[in-house]
């Protein structure tokens, strides 16, 4: 059998918030490896670490000690300029809270990573169209994302994630808005696209109705990773 290549290894990542006494240790000691065509989950109690710990591993919070090494470039010693142009390279997010572009029309939101990779306009609008079918929404493509529910939003958040089929994915929360069968639609779609391709997604959730789709899962307590068990897929 063919061994799996790492496509995200983290090691020693320490990161702490605030100073003197309101200094707390977000993430203490945490290493992993994740691995292409695996879509690994990071689950654990309300302030456990595990956005801190997503945002440190996608290159978007400097961790204050240890290594992030993503297709094996050490991100945190790439200059910001290169970090941020690795990030639109390589990665697709999903925040809790979407970040759509208000002043967007839905369908121009989902376009984003196509147009800033140079794609031209129409085709890039093509694709984002074509995204946006999958996650049900073609009918909401000229609106605002204001006028589109909590649920809506995210639905776009995700086409907006994989339109570009990042090598890898991150998913913060992705279903918290959706009801339980399209929350798992959506995940089975994205894991459906994206590990045929052998792209490696990382999925921070609560959701248990999801829990089945996981390769593996990471737990974490107090910024810690206390275990990892592999789910039998
Ligand atoms: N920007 C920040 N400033 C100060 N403290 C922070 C900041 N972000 C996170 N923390 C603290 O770091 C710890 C870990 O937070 P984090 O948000 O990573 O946890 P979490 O497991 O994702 O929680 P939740 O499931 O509620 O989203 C918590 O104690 C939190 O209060």
């Amino acid at each position: 059998m063919k061994m799996p290549s790492v496509a995200v290894s983290a090691k020693g990542l320490m990161k702490w918030f605030g100073e003197g006494p309101a200094r707390t240790l977000a993430i203490n000691d945490a290493s992993i490896d994740a691995w292409h065509g695996e879509m690994l989950y990071i689950v654990g109690p309300s302030g456990s670490g595990k956005t801190t710990l997503l945002s440190i591993l996608s290159g978007i919070l400097r961790p204050d000690a240890g290594s992030v090494l993503v297709e094996d470039i050490d991100i945190w010693k790439l200059d910001s300029d290169a970090l941020a142009a690795f990030r639109l390279k390589t990665l697709g997010f999903v925040f809790q809270d979407y970040h759509l572009f208000p002043r967007l029309t839905t369908v121009e939101n989902v376009a984003i990573p196509l147009i800033l990779q140079k794609r031209n306009w129409d085709e890039a609008l093509g694709e984002a169209m074509k995204m946006l079918e999958v996650v049900g929404l073609e009918t909401r493509a000229q609106l605002p994302p204001v006028k589109l529910s909590g649920g809506e939003q995210q639905r776009v958040a995700i086409a907006r994630a994989i339109v570009a089929r990042p090598d890898i994915l991150v998913l913060d929360e992705p279903t918290a808005s959706l009801d339980g069968d399209t929350g798992r639609r959506i995940l089975g779609f994205v894991r459906e696209q994206l590990l045929s391709e052998q792209r490696c997604i990382l999925v921070v959730t609560h959701d248990a109705r999801v829990f089945d789709y996981a390769d593996r899962i990471l737990h974490m307590e107090d910024g810690r990773i206390t275990g990892l068990e592999r789910e039998a897929r």
